[in-house]
């Protein structure tokens, strides 16, 4: 069972700490919930784990194996906050590009597949353009997927489905997701983490969350 564990993370901006005593592990099978007040360094944190931004100090492996970089080998996927598909590529060509070849058929059964496969990515409405980038990484190579907002701009219905999506995924894969939608978070996951000031805590019971001052207790 692949194991992934981020442990010493350290990183500063322009000599501000933002994030110093980070622990955090992932296993295929689960979905570890990352929550955080704005600005604590969540995205950071996914960027460092993806490898697309580098930190003063980090520790990062797979199976015990030091990975430097999560996208190499595309060990790791990675849903950014903002989109990231390029605008005028054919919806078909681009998803053949990085789904995986052997579940390329399932891939093409999703109804957000089938409904757009034929237009660009242009073309689709902020919600639409969501639910695609977050199937093509589910169905991507990687063994791990970090999901960085990914219930921004899904409908509640939607939403219902990506939560079964995200639980079909993580059957094969270890998903770190994070979201200001903090109760599709609490459902999804099996395990809860939050950042703040800097350092991680492991969440036991959701009552830590207005201890911490996640959330209020009114
Ligand atoms: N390139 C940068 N240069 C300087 N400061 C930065 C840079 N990128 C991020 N920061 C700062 O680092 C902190 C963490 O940012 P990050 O985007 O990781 O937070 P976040 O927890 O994902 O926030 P949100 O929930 O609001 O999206 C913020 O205070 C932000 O202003």
């Amino acid at each position: 069972m692949n194991y992934l564990k981020v442990d010493s993370v350290e990183l500063a901006y322009d000599g501000r700490n933002i994030l110093q005593s980070i622990f955090i592990d992932c296993k295929q099978g689960e979905i570890v919930g990352l929550l955080g007040r704005n600005g604590c360094g969540k995205s950071s944190l996914l960027k460092i784990i993806f490898g697309t931004l580098k930190p003063d100090h980090k520790y990062i492996s797979i199976n015990d194996n030091y990975i430097d970089t999560g996208y190499h080998n595309s060990r790791i996927a990675y849903l950014p906050q903002h989109n990231y598909l390029p605008g005028g590529i054919a919806i078909e060509k681009l998803a053949r590009q990085i789904v995986d070849a052997d579940y390329w058929d399932e891939f093409t059964t999703l109804l957000v597949y089938q409904n757009y496969h034929k237009q660009t990515i242009s073309s689709l409405s902020g919600g639409e353009l969501r639910q695609l980038e977050i199937m093509i990484i589910l169905y991507s190579k990687a063994d791990f997927i970090l999901l960085d907002e990914p219930f921004t701009h899904v409908s509640p219905i939607q939403a219902e489905r990506l939560k079964s999506a995200l639980r079909d995924c993580a059957t094969r894969k270890g998903i770190i997701i994070t979201d200001h939608q903090y109760r599709n978070i609490l459902e999804v996951s099996n395990r809860l983490v939050l950042l703040t000031n800097g350092c991680t805590k492991h969440i036991v019971h959701t009552d830590e969350l207005i201890t911490y001052g996640y959330i209020s207790g009114h």
